[in-house]
């Protein structure tokens, strides 16, 4: 099953490193080798990557294997230890950056437009330099905890504004535009603070460019630092950022750039748990009466989220069934002398792989009934492993609540490049599923019916016509 090199002769593009990939990358291919055949793979996999994906995990459930795509190969990397072995490997070895920007000519991942934008349009200095990132990394997971009832205070102003439910009535809503218009509030009220943050013109160019970003940060800069308002992302980057960036410019950039790596993800996530809320509706009490109890005990807060374990395992259960695709983890060999994983296989310099996140999550062998949505499997998880711990006085951390990346959980991917903004995307969603559940009652705009997720390739999309009908709690 070793890739034959007859052909490549004809093949237009990339020829030369698809040799050099023949010549040194001993991996099983899984469909055909053949020049044709897999020219035809390479279109297959564009509407049955998933199959392609999960025959392969299925034959090498600890190993690696490759697939055609249209103008390369994918490396697929399978099991606890080989995907470790990228979890620890250095960007200038496996890269991330390069790693996404292959697939973005075709679509973008869910989180990687930031990475790949800047190319295009922002010129090098914002990938080179990517403090902002350092930023997110650091102050703004930091500032959770004082920066929560702003958040707090938004998600109740964007749900009421947005919803405009008035007595019993219940109202059908397309779930991800709608939970995107809330989540793009209540990042940009951390982001860019009031009023903006509400600005109708600023949130819809988001996407597009941020024109209005762009004044309030020329505004922000002409003001002496003790003037400088608030506590939020644009002047955490005026903190550390060097002269030359903090001009208008480069600051609107990394504001443009930290919202399309947060507004999508999250908006996505979210749209899936609601999607999963209406489809097992038996989850809605228990959550409600778990925010209720939280509530009276310990108020609104930051912590307070820490106590709901019930929401947070709705939500880790709901990203480990409907993460975005097959594959997560993207990476290129960028190292010249290439890569060697732990169990021998080595990459050329130039390859790309990603990790088989999807079966991973569906292993029968990692999850007991993996297909099934349990909504309470880590809340349960949770309370046998506190009562072992106590019972052996011992203070291990539970390592699978809804910040906690693993080998096995690869929603946030794991290791070096595991994303830094879930910490913030945790809080936010966490604190949005308990406003949700205590002010509102939800059901399916089809009973039994879950909005299917649209497959291109190996990436999945949160329906975005999928409905869900809402209305005040009763
Ligand atoms: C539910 C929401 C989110 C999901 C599912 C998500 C998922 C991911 C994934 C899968 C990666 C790549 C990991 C890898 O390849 O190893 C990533 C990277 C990243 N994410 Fe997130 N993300 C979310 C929210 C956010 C938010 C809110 C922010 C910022 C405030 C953020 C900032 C980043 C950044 C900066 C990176 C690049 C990290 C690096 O290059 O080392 N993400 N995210």
């Amino acid at each position: 099953m070793t890739a034959r090199c007859d052909w490549l002769s004809i093949w237009p593009i990339k020829a030369s490193l698809i040799i050099s990939h023949c010549q040194l990358a001993n991996v099983p291919i899984v469909g055909s080798s053949g020049f044709f055949a897999s020219c035809w793979d390479g279109f297959r996999f564009i509407r049955h990557a998933p199959e392609f994906i999960q025959r392969g995990y299925d034959m090498y459930p600890e190993g690696i294997f490759r697939v055609a795509r249209l103008f390369r190969w994918e490396y697929v990397v399978c099991g606890q230890k080989l995907i470790k072995d990228i979890a620890d490997a250095p960007e200038h070895v496996l890269s991330l950056t390069e790693g996404i920007e292959e697939v973005q000519d075709i679509y973008f991942t869910s989180y990687s437009p930031v990475l790949i934008l800047p190319k295009f349009t922002m010129g090098r200095e914002i990938v080179e330099n990517q403090y902002h990132f350092d930023v997110v990394r650091t102050t703004l997971s930091r500032n959770l905890h004082k920066c929560f009832p702003d958040v707090r205070d938004e998600i109740i102003c964007a749900f009421d504004d947005v919803l405009e439910l008035e007595g019993s009535e219940w109202k059908s809503y397309p779930v991800l535009p709608t939970m995107m218009t809330i989540v793009a509030r209540v990042n940009n009220r951390l982001f860019v603070g009031l009023p903006l943050c509400r600005n109708k013109a600023y949130l819809a160019n988001n996407v597009a460019y941020t024109v209005d970003a762009m004044r309030s940060a020329n505004k922000i800069t002409l003001l002496p630092p003790f003037l400088r308002p608030q506590n939020d992302f644009i002047s955490w980057m005026l903190n550390v950022a060097d002269e030359d960036q903090k001009a208008v410019l480069p600051l609107t950039l990394r504001i443009l750039s930290v919202n399309m790596v947060s507004v999508h993800t999250s908006s996505a996530a979210f749209t899936r748990a609601l999607f999963d809320l209406a489809t097992y509706p038996e989850y809605l009490l228990p959550m409600r009466e778990e925010v209720e109890h939280v509530m009276a005990e310990e108020g609104w807060s930051k912590t307070a989220l820490n106590s709901m374990v019930k929401v947070d395992s709705f939500l880790r259960e709901s990203q480990r069934l409907n993460n975005n695709g097959s594959l997560e983890m993207r990476r290129k060999v960028i190292a010249k002398e290439g890569f060697r994983f732990s169990d021998g296989t080595f990459l050329p310099c130039d390859s790309y792989l990603a990790v088989a996140a999807r079966p991973t999550h569906y292993d029968e062998s990692k999850y007991e009934n993996a297909a099934k949505f349990d909504g309470f499997r880590f809340a349960r998880e949770r309370a046998d492993h506190q009562a072992n711990n106590e019972a052996n006085d011992n203070q291990d951390v539970f390592k699978r609540q809804m910040i906690s990346t693993a080998v096995d959980h690869l929603p946030f991917g794991t290791g070096k490049h595991a994303c830094p903004g879930r910490f913030f995307a945790a809080t936010e969603l966490k604190a949005m599923m308990a406003h949700l559940v205590l002010n509102y009652d939800v059901k399916p705009e089809v009973e039994g019916i879950r909005p299917a997720d649209i497959g291109f390739s190996e990436r999945l999309f949160a329906n975005p016509a999928g409905r869900v009908r809402f209305r005040k709690r009763q």
